[in-house]
């Protein structure tokens, strides 16, 4: 948002584009709404006609039961129109959260790892709620209100226009003092917003590093970090409280002065005889009902200028970049508990058949730096990967191993140079499909909450029992199986606490291997295994890359003693290329690497 204008029509357009897909409700509730008011408009004329009628010594039978008819009409308008809007506030609220939730699981990865969790969280679940006050309370009642503004004060100008005069000033006095107003509740509604988010951010990094948290004693440091993000949003809050009560009384009180000074000069009017009572009772009853309109524009203007200010923080989380990924179109809300969830990975696995040839993989010059790193992380490097065997990729910490693995996978793009795969640059890949050829098992892996089976199948959700069981054998899986009673479907705890290291691990591998990708990346997937679980899985490495490509990054040479190919990285570049024989012999620092390792 370079200027504030720009930010204005942004704003404008996006409440636009919430609400346009919405508008056949909106509109019907609009109207419901309006004629109600409307109603409620001419309830002071019946009023007028029975107090004449009454004055004048007639019947008043009929008057009477047009007021209770208008009441009661009214008063049903209303509750309907109510129901309407905050059923169709729901509806914008929850394609709020699709779309953002669907934009943040399609952001690019390094987008993604600046942003806070917990504020991201604080974004999909608060600031949509926001959006939902916007959407039923702002928008019909800036409508309802205004049309009822301008109809009461032209009624108020039939029935006298010197007493509307009066009332225009009051009136007038009002706009200008919300004007002040407005920009003070923007502003603390746009920092208490922030407060959440910090909060939420600040939870999330004590809750990510809880053991960490309690082993360095740090409970009173993060409570203090938390605490200040809290009691932050706790004073926009009541800045916000205070601006919004201050608009508030401000027009509660317009209006009572208006009703005494309307009543003191409309009496002196009627004491001179140059209006009726009934003239003034009616104008009376309009500066009341004024009320209700005066006060639905005060709380749509202070809720807009609150939910402006959510939508100025989903428009930060819209502006990310995201990656060419379809998502299949979303539920209705009303169908959604009949909709099966989509496992996650379906999409990819239905591109992708599984299995397929080993797949070779060519890097030409590449250069790579982060973004917020000087010293770039790979420097013109060409190296070849042929199809089938295993190919090791070892060296120094930060030479670059890992950044290979993650420009393979497209998580991060090179900046100079090309990767081609099977001969076609990674670029022409259709992203889905480039990644459902690949099994990738990172350095942290990730073991999701859930069931062993949601776990190990979850980029192969058509996988039957029968491969999922043979998966556990070869990974050594199946004393964790056998804990878990031999039941696939048994939980195992969030984020995988209640796994070991070595376990989790596996988990990483056995879920890559059952997608038998064309080419399976493997990063320190040794680093936390004992001795006779190491050798095992190695043998499962070496069975693996006879049918498909694998590369492996290994600090412990011991699991790439068997490598074809072994590519010694140094500050971003592969300063040579040979088995460990080859190398022992060739490379120093390999040499030096295997020594230190009692492996020469
Ligand atoms: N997300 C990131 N943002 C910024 N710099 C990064 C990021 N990831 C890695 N780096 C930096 O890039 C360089 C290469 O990192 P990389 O993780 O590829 O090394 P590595 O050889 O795999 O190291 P290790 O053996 O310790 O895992 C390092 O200097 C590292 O600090």
């Amino acid at each position: 948002m370079s200027t504030p204008a720009a930010g204005e029509r942004h704003w404008l357009r996006m409440i636009s584009d919430y609400v346009r897909p919405h508008r056949g409700p909106f509109v019907a509730a609009g109207v419901l709404l309006l004629a109600s008011s409307l109603l409620g408009l001419a309830q002071p004329l019946a009023a007028k006609a029975l107090i004449d009628g009454l004055t004048a010594g007639q019947g008043v039978g009929g008057a009477l039961a047009v007021l209770t008819g208008l009441v009661l009409l009214a008063a049903l308008l209303l509750g309907v129109g109510n129901y309407l809007i905050l059923r169709t506030a729901e509806a914008v609220a929850l394609d709020g959260r699709r779309g953002l939730v669907r934009h943040l699981l399609r952001l690019t990865v390094p987008a993604l790892q600046r942003q806070a969790p917990g504020d991201l969280l604080a974004r999909v679940a608060g600031d949509t709620m926001l959006l939902r006050q916007i959407a039923s309370q702002s928008l019909i009642d800036l409508f309802t209100g205004g049309v009822m503004l301008l109809g009461a004060v032209a009624l108020m100008a039939v029935v006298d226009l010197a007493l509307l005069g009066v009332t225009a000033i009051v009136v007038v006095l009002l706009v200008v003092i919300m004007g002040l107003l407005m920009p003070r509740i923007r502003s603390a509604a746009l920092r208490s917003q922030e407060s959440v988010g910090e909060m939420g951010a600040a939870l999330e990094r004590a809750l990510g590093a809880f053991t960490t948290m309690k082993a360095s004693g740090t409970e009173a440091t993060e409570a203090a970090r938390i605490d200040a993000a809290a009691l932050a949003a706790y004073r926009q809050g009541v800045s916000l409280a205070r601006w919004g009560s201050v608009a508030g009384t401000s027009a509660g009180l317009a209006i009572q002065v208006a009703f005494l000074v309307v009543l003191g000069v409309g009496g002196a009017r009627v004491a001179s005889g140059a209006m009726p009572v009934s003239a003034l009772v009616a104008f009376l009853l309009y500066v009341a009902y004024l009320t209700h309109p005066v006060m639905q524009l005060i709380g749509a203007s202070t809720y807009l200028q609150i939910g402006r200010a959510a939508l100025t923080r989903i428009a930060e989380i819209d502006a990310l970049p995201t990656e060419p990924i379809d998502l299949p179109p979303a539920a209705e809300p009303a169908g959604a508990a009949a909709v099966a969830v989509v496992p996650a990975g379906a999409a990819a696995a239905g591109v992708h058949e599984r299995g397929g040839g080993p797949a070779e993989v060519v890097f030409e010059g590449v250069c790579f730096g982060y973004p917020d790193r000087d010293e770039p992380a790979l420097r013109e490097l060409t190296l070849r990967v042929p199809a089938g065997g295993l190919t090791a990729l070892v060296g120094p910490s930060g030479s670059g191993k890992t950044t290979v693995l993650a420009l393979i996978e497209r998580f991060v793009e090179p900046q100079q140079g090309r990767i081609l795969l099977d001969g076609r640059p990674l670029a022409d890949w259709p992203l889905t499909e480039l990644r459902a050829a690949i099994g990738y098992v990172e350095q942290d892996v990730a073991v999701l909450a859930g069931t062993l089976r949601e776990n190990v199948a979850y980029a192969t959700p058509g996988a039957t029992d029968e491969e999922i069981r043979e998966v556990l054998q070869t990974t050594r899986l199946h004393t964790l199986l056998d804990r878990l009673g031999g039941d696939l479907d048994a939980p195992i705890r969030h984020r995988g606490l209640s796994l070991s290291g070595g376990e989790r691990q596996r988990i990483a591998v056995a879920r890559a291997l059952l997608r038998r990708p064309r080419l399976l990346l493997l990063d320190e997937v040794t680093s936390q295994l004992d001795a006779a679980n190491e050798a095992a899985l190695r043998e499962v490495i070496q069975e693996v890359s006879r049918r498909t490509t694998v590369v492996v990054v290994a600090h412990r040479l011991s699991t790439v003693l068997a490598a074809e190919q072994i590519v010694v990285l140094e500050n971003g570049t592969a300063r040579s290329v040979g088995s460990h024989p080859d190398l022992v012999r060739t490379d120093a620092l390999y040499a030096s690497l295997a020594a230190e390792q009692a492996l020469v």
